[in-house]
């Protein structure tokens, strides 16, 4: 039996859109030979529909749909389809109206339901909110085959305790569909990207190929949604642990298998009809982060309605990178660089700008501020007689400049895309209404080390395909610098970034406290500080765009803090501070 993977890439919410992919997919893979084809979670609506779920009209259309989906099938093909379906038990007490599902299409008709058991409620993922767990897993089999396909969804298969070494959940739906002696376990996902997810998915689901001596078909989304980033990269693997096939990354795609009905194992099929069963090589770290974040712009534009992007272009390397991903993402006719110099701007800085745009052969628009800086000195200096300037007029640059921004985009129709790294946004070391301004924080979860190394892999590739430099080298020597007062540099008023984004990312992604973070190493005070900032800059992230998620933990809809709070920060033990630290890569 020919089995097919639709790595699809749906608009949440565009149940017609969504049903015509599906359709499409379907068409194609009948042509082939395709018995079966695979969808990803909730391909009717796309993942993460929030709150749509709580609209009674949503979900009687999605079920309108999904009948109208299944008449319009081809025949001889069966298509599982990511829905949902609802709880006919008791929805009082806590209990959900509504089952995560995945719909048998066959015939020409909806045959059969499964729901998800594991409903992960952590991160960016409140599944609890909407859905029922269901109790029991389940398999079908199909006209004219003898072959038992048990069903998961996506989180179901997230519950090995022999692979995690703990359990999450009570029950193990691989367990128990092996129990019910399955042939295959196939799995529906809808899983978002994070740095060495798809590593840690591969070594998670050949370890059960291999421990129950089963074969594993896994799909998963690909696309931006909101601040989430799906990767695709769908896989599957033989009862052998070996790995069959590994889709695009990033990118729309189609593989298909074979189920050899003799051996009760997947095997790899050779091409035909443009179905392929290649294994796409993994990415490197920085490749994987750039071709996120790209997507994400790429579909955040497109999926709103917008066609071309304004960004600020200081001639630092934020707005560089930012400016390199918005191009690739939407091509340079559609990027758009404004120049602000201010008096406290050097030279270089519009050069760097410049050189930068002219490498991405995007168009560029001067308007210094110095005027508008007098303009706003002079109306304020009657109320602020006898005070001396201070960090309220460094901020009144940035926040003409996010003016004078927002009133492009506005004039334009444009997106303005925001510049400020992961560093930054944790430590709040950005003006709000300032340089905060904008719709979309494209690497607000890049930090400030990992945004160097990704331009310098930027630059080696360009190297490596013949072309000259994208990022301009003198962007990647200078201090990085604010330059809203003059000489200032980032480091007078914060770490090394090698040692905050060491702090931070202990602080933020392995949830260390400040004592454990001194016991690394680290200087006590300075721990004490950048957790500190930390904690206060949570009322500017909670006004931030949405910012593109790269990384396990960022400030999106997975980091919920309170504003008014008061922590301790105090690092009791500094006796325990040993030297020196060994510092984290940047995630
Ligand atoms: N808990 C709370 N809830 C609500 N609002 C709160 C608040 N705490 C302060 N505030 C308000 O926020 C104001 C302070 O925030 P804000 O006005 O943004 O300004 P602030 O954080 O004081 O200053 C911005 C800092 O970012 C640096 N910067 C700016 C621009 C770009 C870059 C860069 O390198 O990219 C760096 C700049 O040099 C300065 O050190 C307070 O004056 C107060 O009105
Ligand atoms: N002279 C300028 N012209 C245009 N935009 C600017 C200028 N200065 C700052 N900006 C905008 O404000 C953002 C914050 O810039 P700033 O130089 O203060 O910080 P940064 O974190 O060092 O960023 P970058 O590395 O892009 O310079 C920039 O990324 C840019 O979008
Ligand atoms: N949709 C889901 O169930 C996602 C949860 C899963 N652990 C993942 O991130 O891949």
């Amino acid at each position: 039996m020919k089995i097919a993977i639709a790595q699809l890439n749906p608009t949440i919410g565009d149940l017609t859109g969504n049903a015509q992919r599906i359709l499409n997919r379907a068409y194609k893979a009948a042509d082939a030979g395709v018995r079966l084809l695979l969808t990803p979670e909730l391909s009717l609506c796309g993942y993460p529909p929030r709150d749509l779920l709580l609209r009674p009209s949503f979900i009687e259309a999605m079920s309108d749909q999904l009948h109208e989906l299944a008449r319009q099938l081809p025949p001889n093909i069966a298509v599982l389809v990511g829905t949902v379906d609802p709880n006919p038990g008791n929805a009082i007490d806590g209990g959900k109206p509504l089952f995560n599902s995945i719909a048998l299409l066959d015939n020409r008709q909806v045959c059969q339901f499964f729901h998800k058991r594991l409903l992960p409620t952590y991160d960016v993922f409140d599944e609890h909110r909407y859905f029922e767990p269901a109790s029991n897993s389940n398999f079908f089999t199909l006209d004219g085959s003898s072959i038992k396909i048990g069903v998961t969804i996506c989180e179901d298969l997230w519950n090995d305790e022999e692979f995690w070494g703990k359990r999450s959940y009570s029950c193990n739906p691989i367990a128990d569909l092996v129990q019910a002696k399955v042939d295959l376990i196939v799995n529906l996902s809808a899983s978002p990207y994070t740095v060495g997810k798809q590593e840690l998915r591969e070594a998670m689901l050949r370890h059960s190929a291999l421990r129950y001596q089963i074969p594993i078909i896994y799909t998963n989304q690909i696309g931006g949604n909101d601040d989430l980033i799906f990767d695709g990269s769908s896989v599957a693997f033989s009862r052998s642990g070996e790995l069959l096939c590994r889709a695009k990354a990033f990118a729309k795609d189609g593989v298909a298998l074979h189920f050899n009905e003799t051996n009760k194992d997947l095997e790899a099929i050779a091409p035909s009809d443009g179905l392929h069963t290649a294994i796409e090589p993994l990415k490197s770290k920085n490749e994987a982060i750039w071709s996120a974040l790209v997507l994400g712009v790429h579909d955040y534009a497109r999926k709103c309605g917008f066609g071309k992007v304004v960004i600020g272009l200081s001639g630092g390397i934020d707005s560089s990178l930012v400016a390199a991903i918005a191009t690739a993402a939407l091509g340079a006719e559609n990027v758009l660089g404004i120049l602000m110099p201010s008096p406290h701007s050097s030279p270089h800085s519009i050069a760097d700008a410049v050189d930068l745009a002219k490498n991405l052969g995007i168009q560029t628009h001067q308007l210094p501020i110095a005027e508008m800086m007098e303009t706003y000195d002079r109306s304020l200096s009657e109320l602020f007689a006898g005070m001396s300037p201070d960090v309220t007029e460094e901020n009144l640059q940035s926040r003409i400049r996010g003016n004078l921004l927002m009133a492009i985009a506005n004039k334009f129709g444009h997106l303005l895309l925001s510049t400020g790294n992961k560093s930054e946004m944790a430590v709040g070391y950005c003006t709000l209404y300032g340089d905060m301004n904008g719709g979309l924080a494209v690497i607000s979860d890049v930090p400030k080390t990992r945004v160097y190394a990704i331009c310098k892999w930027l630059n080696e590739r360009e190297k490596q395909a013949g072309r000259g430099e994208m990022i301009p080298g003198n962007v990647l020597i200078k201090p990085p610098s604010a330059e809203l007062k003059p000489d200032q540099k980032d480091e007078d008023s914060l770490p090394p970034y090698e040692i905050l984004d060491d702090i931070l990312y202990r602080a933020i992604e392995n949830h260390e406290s400040p004592v454990e973070i001194v016991a690394a190493g680290h200087d006590p005070a300075t721990v004490e500080r950048v957790v500190q900032l930390l904690t206060r800059a949570e009322f500017k992230r909670r006004q931030a765009p949405p910012g593109l998620k790269v990384t396990d933990r960022a400030f999106g809809t997975g980091w919920r803090m309170p504003i008014a709070a008061r922590l301790r920060h105090i690092v009791k033990n500094p006796q325990e501070h040993k030297s020196p630290v060994t510092l984290h890569a940047a995630p």
